[in-house]
């Protein structure tokens, strides 16, 4: 996986490939990694698939809970002390990557939450397998001034050097863009690997494979070529 996060004058950016793998094998071409939270804070994933998905849902719902119980609208760094208190406990056992992004009424804000239950509050962050592809860019195009559009074309330069350089990540780029009033995801915002046209279509004709010879049963004569267990 390759997942970033960037702030911008007006709010804050994530993206992420789509690449699931299960050792050398791609699991998922186009799997989704970045997580609603609350209308305002989303989060990206990276580590283990049902890790990432099952804490950011549950820290979602108990965001919400703790939302509708202050009559306040959620803050990121609520969310991120959710994720940090729940991950410490489980002693990196769970193995959650996390980029948590958002507006609230305190401003903009961008952190990394990781397994152990550590955080860093940062204007720019990638993780995941991909990171230090992503972070090349970040290390060598990032600068304050930043356009929202500066800062989506940026991000998702990140997640390409992540797509072509590690085999962890690949397929497509996901973007998410956060302000004050709304939040808008960008699902396939960039797809560098379409498959092309096959150069031919492979349908033969029936009888284009030599049948060499046919031999009719009965139901009850099945038995002596296949061995069916009745449970
Ligand atoms: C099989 C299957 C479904 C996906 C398994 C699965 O969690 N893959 C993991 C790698 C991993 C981790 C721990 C144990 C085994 C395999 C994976 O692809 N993680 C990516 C992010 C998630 C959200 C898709 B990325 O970090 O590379």
């Amino acid at each position: 996986t390759t997942i970033v996060g960037c702030i911008y004058d007006g709010g804050v950016v994530i993206a992420a490939d789509t690449r699931a793998t299960s050792g050398p094998i791609v699991a998922d071409k186009n799997c989704e990694k970045l997580h609603y939270i609350a209308p305002q804070i989303w989060c990206a994933g990276a580590g283990t698939a049902a890790d990432t998905e099952f804490t950011t849902a549950l820290i979602s719902s108990q965001l919400e809970l703790h939302s509708l119980s202050t009559g306040r609208k959620p803050r990121v760094v609520t969310c991120m002390t959710l994720l940090k208190q729940h991950l410490f406990r489980y002693q990196g056992h769970i193995g959650a990557y996390l980029v948590v992004a958002g507006v609230d009424p305190t401003g903009v804000h961008l952190f990394t939450v990781h397994a152990h239950g550590s955080t860093d509050k940062l204007p720019y962050v990638t993780m995941g397998s991909g990171s230090l592809a992503a972070m090349s860019v970040f290390e060598t195009q990032w600068k304050p001034t930043l356009t929202q559009q500066d800062a989506m074309k940026l991000c998702s330069e990140a997640i390409q050097a992540g797509i072509f350089n590690d085999l962890g990540s690949g397929s497509n780029v996901d973007v998410a863009v956060i302000t004050a009033d709304k939040t808008t995801l960008h699902r396939g915002y960039v797809k560098p690997n379409e498959r092309s046209q096959k150069l031919k279509n492979y349908k033969f004709a029936r009888g284009t494979t030599a049948v060499l010879n046919e031999k009719i049963i009965t139901k009850d004569e099945i038995g002596k070529y296949v061995s069916v267990q009745t449970v």
